[in-house]
């Protein structure tokens, strides 16, 4: 989309672009935030040994959590990165920013965890 206030940008709808795009963001955002990175790397192991025994389990379900919870953490990292940008001293107001941020992040990685265990409580009656 086109910047309306600076004309930077590109007009018109490029879906190969801004998959590129995207793509280039989540590799940034991998390649240095750790947080981000190490939950990449346990999504996808903990995604394929779902989708393996998704008879005992329901895979969408997990997939949802999964999918929320790295979208939430990206919008953290994009908080965090903006704050650090726009002020790079300390600032309490930014504090309570990032705290905010912090808290969506972790009520989402909650959700993905208690969706996790429930799913390994029905994979564990299942194989008894
Ligand atoms: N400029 C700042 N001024 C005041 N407090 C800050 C500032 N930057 C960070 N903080 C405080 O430090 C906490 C951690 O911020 P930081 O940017 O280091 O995130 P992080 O611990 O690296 O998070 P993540 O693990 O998600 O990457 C914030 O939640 C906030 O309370």
């Amino acid at each position: 989309m086109q910047n309306k206030f600076l004309g930077t940008g590109h007009q018109g709808f490029h879906p190969l672009r801004k998959m590129r795009i995207a793509l280039s963001g989540a590799r940034y955002a991998v390649l240095h935030d750790f947080a981000v990175a190490y939950k990449v790397v346990l999504s996808a192991v903990i995604l394929f040994w779902c989708f393996w025994y998704r008879q005992w389990l329901d895979f969408s379900i997990v997939f949802l959590a999964t999918g929320m919870m790295m979208v939430a953490e990206l919008f953290n990292t994009t908080i965090e990165a903006l704050c650090d940008f726009l002020e790079p001293q300390e600032n309490a107001k930014i504090g309570v920013i990032k705290d905010i941020a912090a808290a969506a992040a972790g009520i989402s990685i909650l959700v993905w965890g208690v969706t996790l265990s429930l799913e390994a409580v029905h994979v564990w009656q299942a194989m008894r």
